[in-house]
């Protein structure tokens, strides 16, 4: 038995996957609290993560009525760019800065300056950095907590700090280290120089943790962690890697030739590729995989959260809205929502806000604000989807996960949109998947035996047959016409 964590914006989500039978046995889940504030502040407190991962976990065990003593071996996969600061002791320092906290967009504009804007960062980092990327976290703290600056003694991403409290050990993989803007992911090294600039004195690049490659364990896990988590003490913990990597395995999507797209907090596309090919697109991350790849990927920074305050607006519970989604004509009878709450990465209009189009009288229905925010930030998936066609990625077959997947009506107007077929996997948790399935993959190596990943994948990644979507062409066709005009009002804001 193998233990897969996601500690995923809104919550944790724990799953115990039995390798033999390749099934998941038991699965459970717990809500972080998000701290949010003026100027983009988006924080979580890592303490919330410790103890999410214990009551998941506690509930995934129970519902598989597996005893903790079985487990093997534990995969972390970890919401990217979060900075998690520790001092000397292991303590933290302060909150984590999450993904999408932009209170450091006007440090990025200055990194990214010295840089020689996207097209220096994509020449020396193989990414264009982006606010939202731990890198410009740095800067910030060292200019507006210089107190805090000044006692970092080791910086982390969120995976790699679970990993550390797991075992006590400070490791770093290529997948969510390509996340940081301070790794180049052609060589899969650190970027120490620019760690440098920000701090001449050399203390940001000894609190680099150590990385290693995608298929090794960093270490069994600590006796007092395995005692409070109930689990076996002689389990492994293995490298893990970012929740994208992560959905990326769990989707079976180790190989060219497949799209996963993710409907969680954030919205992510994105395809396996043997080489860096580095995409003259800056806002596709040429990121490394967690599987010794390579992951370009294009991520929005709004999705559920945006489908979320519309149903919190109107009062409705998740099955009304998916009908009220349903019930709504393509183009939500003239709305259109350009759903940028936070701020947005891709389109890349960093200091956007939300708005509404098209309102008259006879349209302003809760039916059509409910499909005009799913349309809307489908909208910007499909953006992202034409640069990945654009940078080479040739595939049609979309692997659909994250909450929003569960929605019938989504899964259908993603595939209308899309003009492409939509599968979805029998676990639409695929980076708790994911994280198992590596566990298993890493442990294996520990062992000397080298289990295949295509073959672990192949066992334990089935497709699920009843929430399949088809395009309509005649609906595609109608989506055509919307789509454009997204992209003038997108234009208009850029
Ligand atoms: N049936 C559904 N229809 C639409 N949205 C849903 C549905 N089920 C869950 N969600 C949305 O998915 C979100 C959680 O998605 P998830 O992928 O777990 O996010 P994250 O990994 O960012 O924490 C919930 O907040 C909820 O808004
Ligand atoms: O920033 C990115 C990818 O670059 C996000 O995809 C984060 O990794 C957060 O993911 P979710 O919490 O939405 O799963």
């Amino acid at each position: 038995m193998y233990l897969g964590i996601d500690c995923g914006t809104q919550g944790t989500k724990a799953l115990v996957l039995d390798t033999h039978s390749g099934r998941v046995l038991g699965q459970g889940s717990a809500a972080h609290r998000l701290i949010s504030g003026a100027n983009g502040r988006r924080e979580q407190e890592p303490a919330d993560w410790l103890q999410a991962f214990e009551q998941a976990t506690a509930q995934a065990l129970q519902q598989a009525g597996v005893s903790g003593r079985e487990i093997l071996g534990i995969g972390v996969s970890g919401q990217q760019h979060g900075l998690v600061l520790l001092d000397g002791k292991g303590q933290v320092l302060r909150p984590a800065k999450l993904w999408c906290d932009t209170e450091s967009a006007a440090e990025n504009a200055h990194l990214l300056d010295f840089l020689g804007g996207d097209s220096g960062s994509l020449e020396r980092l193989g990414v264009a950095i982006a606010p939202g990327y731990t890198v410009s976290k740095l800067l910030w703290t060292r200019d507006r907590h210089p107190e805090v600056f000044a006692r970092i003694a080791h910086i982390l991403l969120p995976h790699d700090y679970l990993n550390y409290w797991l075992t006590g050990r400070f490791s770093a993989e290529y997948g969510d280290a390509s996340g940081s803007g301070y790794f180049n992911v052609r060589t899969r090294s650190w970027d120490t120089e620019l760690l440098e600039l920000i701090d001449p004195d050399g203390a940001l690049v000894r609190a680099l943790p150590e990385l290693i490659e995608s298929h090794r364990c960093v270490g069994p896990i600590r006796p007092q962690v395995a005692e409070r988590l109930g689990l076996n003490p002689r389990a492994l913990v293995a490298s893990g890697g970012g929740d994208n990597m992560m959905g990326a395995i769990g989707t079976g999507n180790i190989a060219p030739g497949a799209i996963t797209m993710s409907l969680g907090t954030s919205g992510t596309v994105y395809a396996y590729s043997d080489q860096p090919q580095v995409s003259p697109h800056p806002q596709v991350a040429t990121f490394c995989s967690s599987s010794g790849g390579w992951l370009p990927l294009i991520c929005t920074m709004n999705l559920t959260n945006a489908s979320g305050a519309i149903r919190d607006l109107l009062g409705l519970d998740i099955d009304t809205f998916g009908a009220l989604v349903g019930e709504a004509p393509v183009g939500a009878g003239g709305v259109l929502m350009l759903p940028f709450l936070n701020g947005e990465r891709v389109p890349a209009l960093p200091h956007a806000t939300a708005s509404l189009h098209g309102l008259t009288s006879d349209n302003l229905t809760r039916a059509n604000l409910c499909r005009a925010v799913v349309e809307g930030t489908t909208f910007g998936l499909r953006y992202g989807l034409d640069l990945l066609r654009d940078s080479g990625i040739r595939s049609d077959a979309i692997r659909l996960i994250g909450g929003g997947a569960k929605s019938a009506a989504w899964r259908q107007i993603v595939a209308d949109i899309m003009g492409a077929p939509v599968a979805c996997p029998q676990h639409t948790e695929a980076a708790a998947l994911g994280a198992a399935i590596q566990a298993v993959w890493c442990a294996s190596h520990e062992h000397g035996e080298a289990l295949s990943l295509d073959d672990l994948c192949e066992r334990c990644v089935t497709l699920d047959d009843t929430r399949g979507a088809q395009p309509d062409a005649q609906r595609s066709r109608a989506y055509e016409g919307v789509y454009q005009r997204y992209r003038e009002q997108v234009q208009q804001l850029q």
